[in-house]
């Protein structure tokens, strides 16, 4: 059951995703105390493809695991689907994470398993589905991220962009509301990150998933994200629609994002020409 989001006036429709003051620190083994996320408020409307960026260390990946309550704020509140986790018992908290999947950079996905049960895993531990249902959700999910073939093999078997694939499938095996995806491209060369990044589109426009991605890349904002926020030591500092480039920007990461989208446009203007041979370098001469 949901419980409606309280409207604080930030947005008109109830967002699917709110932190409200969320504040995070980690003792330091030198006894200091690191502010990693500092009074924090964001909201994140139903079906945004929502990035997360800013340099080392800003604190993108204790803000995405802020959302799932793998890190627990020491003041602030989350709700997701209307319910506030940090005031939920731990089972409940475990029922409610059916509702968030989460994928990560290493894949993280069980060696010994097939893709199979790697993808029936998050099913079969809540016991609340017939063999029958698993096995159609499977076969459902990893169809919907086109690895239906792969269904009977080993993650050793796999090509990094398959293991996320994989991973991505077990995510959504549960009709989760929200993805999370810590750096889901890192590890990926840039031809299998482009092809991950058109599945992770897809995916959304057909199944409304709500996404929010954390990455260093900012070519990754530029071609999935609807909705992008830029972090700087633990606070948001500056947040906008990424296909709305202005000359307000805050930030040298927002200004960069604003260069890369026109360099796009601009390029989907222009016709492709190619240089007349004389403005050709030696190198690409001996290949003409
Ligand atoms: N469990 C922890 N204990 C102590 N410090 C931590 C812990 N988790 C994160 N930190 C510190 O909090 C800060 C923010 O970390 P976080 O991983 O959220 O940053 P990030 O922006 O995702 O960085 P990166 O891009 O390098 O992954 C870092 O300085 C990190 O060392």
């Amino acid at each position: 059951m949901t419980h409606p989001t309280p409207d604080t006036g930030r947005g008109h429709a109830a967002p699917v995703i709110r932190l409200q003051s969320v504040q995070k620190s980690f003792a330091l083994p030198n006894g200091e105390v690191f502010d990693a996320v500092q009074s924090l408020s964001l909201d994140i409307q139903q079906g945004d493809v929502f990035g997360l960026i800013g340099k080392s260390g800003a604190g993108k990946s204790t803000l995405l695991r802020l959302i799932n309550l793998l890190e627990r704020p020491d003041s602030g509140q989350v709700f997701v689907g209307g319910r506030d986790l940090t005031t939920l018992s731990r089972r409940e908290l475990r029922d409610t994470r059916q509702n968030i999947g989460m994928i990560f950079q290493q894949f993280n996905l069980l060696q010994n398993a097939t893709v199979f049960d790697n993808v029936a895993f998050p099913l079969k531990i809540h016991g609340r589905h017939s063999k029958a249902e698993i096995n159609a959700r499977v076969r459902e999910c990893l169809a919907l991220v086109g690895l239906a073939e792969k269904i009977d093999t080993y993650p050793a078997q796999l090509s990094g962009g398959q293991k996320q694939r994989v991973a991505i499938a077990r995510a959504l095996a549960p009709r989760p509301q929200v993805l999370l995806c810590d750096e889901p491209t890192s590890a990926l060369d840039s031809e299998t990150t482009r092809s991950l990044l058109e599945t992770l589109r897809e995916i959304n426009q057909k199944i409304g998933v709500t996404i929010v991605i954390v990455t260093h890349e900012l070519s990754v904002v530029e071609v999935l994200c609807r909705n992008v926020a830029i972090l700087e030591k633990g606070r948001l500092v500056e947040q906008f629609a990424v296909d709305a480039p202005s000359v307000e920007r805050k930030t040298a990461l927002g200004r960069e994002i604003d260069e890369l989208v026109r360099r796009r446009e601009r390029e989907a203007r222009e016709p492709y020409s190619p240089r007349p041979p004389s403005q050709l370098g030696a190198q690409e001469l001996a290949y003409v």
